[in-house]
């Protein structure tokens, strides 16, 4: 199984602004979920995996080759749907597939067997011939998954692929993602952890453009136990609790607010344990909360 080295790699665009700051990680085949919020650098990483973007620091090595030097060793077997997937209006899926499919070294027999496989992978098969342009927002999502599937990618990255996307068309995503794993290495971007929940073996959660974390999703959720409490208290007393603890969720019951509440140690006497989400987990990581200090050998964080 190819294993992909990413070994302290940096990038500024500016000076002394580092987008991306001795970022190292390792991973094999699983489904890699790259969480951070907007402006984290998860983009600018994920360029540079696809061969888009040049470190200023750092290799990257797929295979036991350094993508930097030997691009192609990786583009080979690369599948990237980046964030803003363009398409032309006029043309169908199946024509735009076919034009991408060539593009990608595809021709005659073959050619259409993958463009035929690709359509039925993400469910657009009844849709192939209609012009792009009456695509849906998840439809044109759907379509770059398809196209990045069409040379059978060893290495499939995608940059936000729920971004924008309703909420039926983002269960529909979560259900493609499960059939795009297998024997790859997958890495997926995302700041809705909760897109990622079902389907990420790992977790790498980025920060101001440096690693911060990486585990197993269990990993993280164990760190987060014991630091999320519900609670069902009256109007008031909420609006006092919520002055001084993080609330996770507030759901009015009657005249009380049934509430769940991050905090280190029981925030109120009638306070229960309870047991948190990914997203709650990840909230606790973010706001310090939480027990999450460490990282997991692997993917590794340390430095190769
Ligand atoms: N071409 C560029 N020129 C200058 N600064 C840039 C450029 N591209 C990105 N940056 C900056 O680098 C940092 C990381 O950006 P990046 O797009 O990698 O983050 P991101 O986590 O993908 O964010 P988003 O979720 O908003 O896409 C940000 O501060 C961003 O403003």
């Amino acid at each position: 199984m190819p294993t992909l080295i990413i070994d302290t790699v940096s990038k500024r665009y500016e000076r002394n602004r580092w987008a991306l700051r001795e970022f190292s990680l390792r991973m094999e085949a699983g489904v890699l979920g790259l969480v951070g919020p907007n402006g984290a650098g998860k983009t600018t990483l994920l360029k540079m995996l696809a061969t888009l973007l040049r470190p200023a620091e750092g290799h990257i090595i797929w295979n036991g080759q350094d993508i930097l030097r030997h691009p192609e060793t990786v583009r080979r077997v690369l599948g990237y749907v980046p964030q803003d997937f363009g398409v032309y209006p006029q043309i169908s899926a199946r024509v735009l597939l076919h034009y991408l499919g060539e593009l990608k070294g595809l021709r005659g027999a073959q050619l259409r067997r993958r463009v035929e496989a690709v359509l039925e992978m993400v469910g657009l098969s009844a849709d192939a011939e209609r012009r792009l342009k009456t695509f849906s927002g998840g439809m044109v999502r759907r379509l770059g998954i398809a196209q990045a599937l069409l040379n059978e990618p060893r290495l499939l990255v995608l940059d936000e692929p729920t971004v924008g996307l309703d909420p039926a068309e983002r269960v529909r995503f979560r259900e493609l993602l499960p059939s795009l794993s297998g024997e790859r290495t997958v890495i997926f971007s995302t700041h809705i952890i909760g897109d990622i929940e079902a389907t990420a073996t790992h977790l790498a959660l980025l920060n101001h453009g440096r690693l911060s974390w990486t585990g197993t999703p269990e990993a993280l959720l164990a760190d987060a136990a014991e630091a999320l409490w519900t609670l069902i208290v009256p109007q008031a007393e909420f609006e006092r609790m919520r002055a001084r603890y993080r609330v996770s969720s507030a759901i009015p019951r009657g005249g009380s607010i049934e509430t769940r509440i991050l905090a280190a140690h029981q925030p109120h006497p009638q306070a229960l344990p309870a047991t948190p989400t990914l997203e709650e987990a990840y909230l606790l990581f973010q706001e310090g909360i939480g027990q999450a200090v460490g990282t997991e050998p692997f993917p590794s964080s340390k430095p190769v």
